[in-house]
């Protein structure tokens, strides 16, 4: 019996072999992409090929079929990528983000849209909500919770005067890191980051930088920016942000939850049909009376529909008029949240529909 390992030539052989058929069926794929494209009618935008729903059931077919030994994750990035270069073939989609580069915002549109997607680093989240709305990005991606902090609330109050759609959302885990140029821990005097920033750090910074000032800034990648300039100045913010600036690591998953995940939406201009497992928005604004909260739940609770989540902000249109941002399973399109939705609509002062999309993927 022969039982000897084969020799690295023999393995590199073999993975060559592997590339080759890999790339050429990845060829085969772009050239499908490209008649699909032309199903669609030609000459149009990237954003009138762009189809979330399919993307979507592409992507739970390849998490359905894995079985290892590359994570769900993993699998889901390649194709991922694989699909953003089919798409851009054409002309990339323009996705707005809350910049500089390095911002946590920028890995949540590489992790939806891929790399061959071309991304706009923005000065604010209402900056990306505006681009949006005027045609000058394709879509916005931008946070809207966390898991440790909850809602973020500049986001939510966007949708009150907005005309943005909802169209998908992306889960990230944020791993924070302590960068610095000297990368010496005892050189820091001040730290900048993004107040969620600080606040997720809060137990690390009290044990490790009691003495350290700590300064809120408009986003980790500009945390990073100032950093760069000071001996006795660090940033909290993303590895990426750490790689852009050129700073040292001095702390590593310095978060206080170990958990701790962003979740962000996808912004756009309209609305997308069913993927099957979707999560549908509403933005409902009630009057100060009895009984309002139980007219918006009541209707969901007998067409049998699930509520994910429910947030309420103070109303922009009257004193003590609120509006409740609310989170179900399904899809508009579906029949109980069609039926829903028109008996809440006979009770409720106000009634829109921010989006229907698919659930996010792993
Ligand atoms: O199936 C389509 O509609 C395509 O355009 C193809 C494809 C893909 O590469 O699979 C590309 C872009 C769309 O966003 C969805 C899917």
């Amino acid at each position: 019996m022969n039982d000897q390992k084969p020799s690295l030539t023999d393995v590199r052989e073999r993975i060559d072999h592997i590339d080759q058929q890999i790339q050429s069926l990845i060829s085969e794929r772009a050239n499908w992409a490209r008649e699909v494209a032309k199903v669609k009618g030609e000459g149009l935008s990237a954003i009138d090929y762009y189809r979330p729903e399919r993307e979507a059931h592409v992507l739970r077919m390849v998490v359905d079929r894995n079985q290892g030994p590359l994570t769900d994750a993993e699998m889901v990035r390649l194709f991922r990528e694989i699909m953003s270069s089919c798409l851009a073939q054409e002309d990339p989609l323009k996705i707005g983000f809350l910049g500089p580069e390095g911002t946590f915002s920028e890995q949540a549109v590489r992790k939806h849209f891929g790399h061959a997607a071309y991304g706009l680093p923005l000065g604010s989240i209402e900056e990306v909500f505006q681009e949006v709305v005027a045609g000058n990005a394709d879509f916005g991606v931008v946070p809207v919770e966390n898991s440790g902090q909850g809602m973020i609330q500049i986001t939510l109050d966007m949708f009150l005067s907005s005309e943005a759609r909802i169209c998908g959302e992306v889960e990230l885990r944020v791993h924070q890191c302590l960068l610095s140029r000297t990368g010496r821990l005892e050189d820091i005097k001040r730290v900048y980051s993004h107040p969620q920033s600080l606040q997720q750090c809060k137990t690390w910074l009290r044990i490790n930088l009691p003495w350290a000032e700590r300064i809120p800034v408009t986003s980790n990648a500009e945390a990073a920016r100032l950093a760069r300039h000071a001996d006795d100045a660090a940033a909290i913010a993303g590895q990426s942000a750490g790689h852009v600036y050129g700073l040292k690591t001095v702390g590593e998953a310095i978060e206080d939850r170990a958990d701790n995940t962003t979740r962000f939406l996808v912004i756009g201009r309209k609305l997308f049909p069913p993927s099957g497992n979707d999560r549908t928005s509403l933005l409902v604004t009630v009057n100060d009376k009895p009984g309002a909260l139980y007219d918006v739940l009541s209707p969901l609770a007998r067409h049998g529909i699930s509520l994910n989540r429910i947030e309420s902000r103070p109303s922009h249109d009257g004193k003590w008029q609120y509006a409740f941002f609310i989170d179900v399973s399904g899809h508009s399109a579906d029949t109980p949240i069609k039926e829903a939705l028109v008996e809440m609509e006979a009770s409720l002062a106000d009634l829109r529909v921010l989006g229907s999309y698919p659930v996010a993927l792993p």
